[in-house]
């Protein structure tokens, strides 16, 4: 079964649009827990442009499904994830001046600086998951890491599928058979929608979870959050 992780970002820029606590990021990820989410995902990027570190500290004991921060390994990340202790923590090889994330690791080039950091994190008890484009080399690359998942970066599929190409999903089937067989979990998200999850989900074995975040609630400015999610929920069984 793939669990959807709902990604809270963009909830936390309307938040922070006018300096205040409206719409409480707190009170959106228990009201997305109850709505049927099976997880909660943020990303806190050095700028706090929307997600921050208070926020994810202030979630932690309140949430009900798993929790998982994904970031660059930077100190400051790196000592959050150890505070906080989610369920999960992916890592985003995420240039600081990106609008978003825009890169899967080259996992062969910092294979050994990415098990130093795994091997941390996991010796804490802390599942690893590293975002990875759907690359045959990469994904063989992440299991040198010792990593316990891998994340698919999703964007040139979304961009295949939306350009009507039947194809878009044929190297993330590829890539996810062979991490599976490596004994990697897998991941998946960015730029996933109502539109492309039922399509993906159906060309992509042993999908673990997918984290969705910017579609979903854009989504939802006219379905609402319940209903957003009962439909990402349909499609996904
Ligand atoms: C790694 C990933 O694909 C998501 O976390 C994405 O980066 C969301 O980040 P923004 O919400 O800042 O676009
Ligand atoms: N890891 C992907 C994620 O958390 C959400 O990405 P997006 O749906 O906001 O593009």
């Amino acid at each position: 079964m793939t669990k959807l992780s709902v990604n809270i970002n963009k909830i936390a820029t309307l938040r922070n649009a006018r300096g205040g606590d409206v719409p409480n990021v707190l009170e959106a990820a228990k009201n997305i827990e109850s709505f049927g989410a099976e997880g909660i995902t943020v990303h806190p990027r050095p700028d706090e442009r929307h997600i921050r570190y208070a926020d994810a500290r202030e979630l932690k004991p309140l949430l009900k499904t798993e929790f998982n921060i994904e970031g660059k390994p930077i100190q400051q990340f790196i000592d959050l994830v150890m505070e906080v202790k989610p369920a999960q923590v992916t890592l985003v090889p995420d240039a600081e001046e990106a609008i978003t994330s825009n890169a899967g690791w080259d996992t062969v080039k910092h294979r050994d600086y990415l098990k130093e950091v795994i091997s941390e994190f996991k010796n804490n008890g802390i599942r690893t998951s590293i975002f990875v484009d759907p690359v045959k080399e990469m994904i063989e690359g992440a299991a040198e890491t010792g990593t316990d998942r891998i994340e698919l970066y999703t964007e040139s599929f979304a961009v295949d599928y939306e350009k009507g190409d039947t194809n878009a999903a044929k190297s993330y089937t590829e890539c996810a058979e062979i991490a599976n067989q490596l004994g990697l979990g897998i991941n998946a998200g960015h730029d996933l929608s109502l539109k492309n999850i039922r399509f993906f989900k159906e060309k992509v074995p042993h999908l673990d979870e997918v984290s969705i975040g910017h579609a979903l609630i854009s989504e939802a400015l006219y379905m609402g959050l319940e209903k957003t999610i009962q439909k990402y929920l349909k499609l996904l069984k």
